[in-house]
């Protein structure tokens, strides 16, 4: 099921409403109990279980401190040896007593060093944690890396908004509360969180009206579910056109790769044909290396566009894209055609640009697309009448209303899964995010193999946002299963086997 993602401050707005509907609530207790039940888990996971183990609780100064306490007060109480280290800042008042009182033993950082536990509860820094940690606690971190690490909420240093790393410890396991936050999905980042289990606090996703809204800082994420469960997979009644055919008009002289890495994401990824229309040199270059593309113009269900045009001959582009404007059949829209959008596109287009393209089709600076991304996809949306992916470490898919309500997980489900899978339920706008991949695919190619993919998608009949989704998530699970500088290409011949693989029904 399609996961809520929310940034620091959407989950303290959402506590927020919590205490205003239920004063008094003490959150921090049924916090600190799902954090005692998961150390429980893993302490029975190690084989010691509670009573024969021994816990060491890092502790910072703030709530996340203070849920680390009281779980340490819990575990003492059931006969843990548990020691408390408070390591930054001074511990949480009420939890630093009832911790004492059960009859956990307080450390410094250097005796902390000398015993290595069986369980690191690492409550040092949460949601109000900023980036990094200092030196001595990330020693302390390599001094106890033999044990198991359980963090609360997020691991100590890393940005709750941002895959982005610095200094920061690691967990093999991470409890945080109510939903996601973006360091747990986005690489780096989520590689150092280990396992990441969501717990319910009480507290609902959703801003003031309870409903989870991008603008209120919760996103729908594409996880691996959604992926298996909307990827288009013929029937048997299918053939070559009811799966669709891609028409790709793509590449130059000049640029001939962007046509291959565009058939190729196509090919790759379950289109019923290819047809490659583009000029000679690419197109020999093409049925070289793929010899099932057929060279003839005719009938498409998608065209994919610009992606290696050049910016020689705007005037040739501008002809080039209204040709193919005139099927009236949906498109992806790439690269060097960006510039030229006519004032009416067919319906259901995809825009594919990254930050440095949409700020030129807005007119504004980059850095402003770089500081606002999800706020500028919409706005292109909305201006140029079509769904745009704005490509990035973070993904945002924008639909063309410019608004910024998000199917929920019920209507997702809800939605046949070939073909016109993942049809956004009329009337809803939508605003989401890819699954976040690593970084390694920010590389020349990667866009022309996505526009590719997202053409497929589209002659399948799947809309123009969840083709801008699934594929962008198809491409960074990939890369996540195949870490390492793989070019795109390379990338691209493994999409068949995670298709496969997440299709099955064993798929985890
Ligand atoms: N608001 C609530 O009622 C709840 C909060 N909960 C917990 O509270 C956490 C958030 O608590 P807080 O807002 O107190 O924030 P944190 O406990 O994450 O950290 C804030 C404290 O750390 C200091 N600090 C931040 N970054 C630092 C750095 N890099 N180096 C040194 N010091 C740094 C700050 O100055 C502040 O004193 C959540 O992550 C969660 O664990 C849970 O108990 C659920 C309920």
């Amino acid at each position: 099921m399609t996961q809520y993602v929310c940034t620091a401050a959407a989950m303290r707005a959402a506590e927020q409403k919590l205490f205003d509907a239920h004063p008094g609530t003490d959150l921090m207790a049924v916090a600190a109990g799902q954090v005692a039940a998961q150390a429980r888990g893993m302490l029975a996971d190690l084989g010691c279980g509670v009573r024969g183990g021994s816990v060491l609780v890092l502790v910072g100064g703030g709530n996340n401190g203070g849920d680390g306490l009281l779980a340490a007060a819990e575990l003492a109480d059931e006969g843990c040896h548990v020691r408390v280290c408070p390591v930054l800042g001074t511990p949480h008042a009420a939890g630093w007593q009832v911790a004492l009182r059960a009859g956990c033993e307080v450390v410094t950082m250097e005796q902390a060093g000398q015993v290595v536990p069986d369980l690191v509860i690492d409550a040092v820094l949460g949601i109000g944690g900023r980036p990094g940690i200092p030196d001595d606690l990330a020693r302390l971190g390599e001094q106890l890396s033999a044990a198991s690490w359980l963090a609360v909420d997020l691991p100590s240093g890393l940005d709750a908004n941002s895959g982005a790393v610095t200094t920061s410890l690691r967990a093999d396991v991470t409890v945080t509360f109510a939903a996601r936050k973006w360091c747990h999905v986005a690489p780096p980042a989520a590689e150092r969180c280990g396992r990441v289990d969501v717990v319910d606090i009480g507290v609902e996703p959703g801003g003031s009206d309870g409903v989870p809204k991008c603008a209120d800082g919760w996103t729908s994420v594409v996880d691996e579910d959604d992926l298996a469960r909307l990827w288009p997979v013929p029937g048997p009644g299918d053939d070559k056109y009811s799966r669709g055919v891609v028409g790709m008009d793509t590449g130059s002289s000049q640029y001939p790769g962007a046509a291959l890495l565009g058939t190729l994401g196509a090919l790759r990824t379950g289109a019923g044909m290819v047809r490659y229309v583009g000029p000679r040199r690419p197109a020999d270059l093409v049925l070289a290396a793929m010899p099932s593309v057929v060279l003839a113009d005719g009938r498409v269900q998608a065209w994919v566009v610009g992606s290696g045009w050049g910016q020689d001959d705007p005037a040739a582009n501008g002809r080039r894209l209204q040709q193919r404007c005139v099927d009236g059949v949906p498109m992806v829209i790439d690269a060097d055609a960006l510039s030229l959008l006519p004032a009416e596109l067919p319906d259901g287009c995809l825009l594919t640009p990254h930050a440095g393209e949409l700020a030129r089709m807005l007119g504004v600076d980059r850095d402003e697309v770089r500081e606002n991304p999800r706020e500028s996809a919409a706005e292109a949306a909305r201006r140029f009448g079509a769904t745009v992916l704005l490509k990035g470490a973070i993904q945002w898919m924008a639909d063309p209303n410019g608004h910024v309500v998000e199917p929920t997980p019920s209507e997702i489900l809800d939605v046949a899964d070939h073909p016109g899978a993942g049809q956004m339920p009329a009337g809803q706008a939508g605003c989401a995010a890819a699954l976040p991949g690593p970084a390694w695919t920010g590389q020349a190619g990667s866009g022309d193999v996505l526009a590719g993919v997202c053409g497929t998608l589209l002659a399948a009949g799947v809309s123009a946002g969840w083709a801008g989704l699934l594929g962008a998530s198809l491409q960074a699970l990939t890369a996540c299963r195949h870490p390492g500088p793989w070019s795109p290409d390379q990338l691209a011949g493994f999409f068949p086997e995670i298709i496969g693989a997440c299709r099955r029904p064993s798929f985890p």
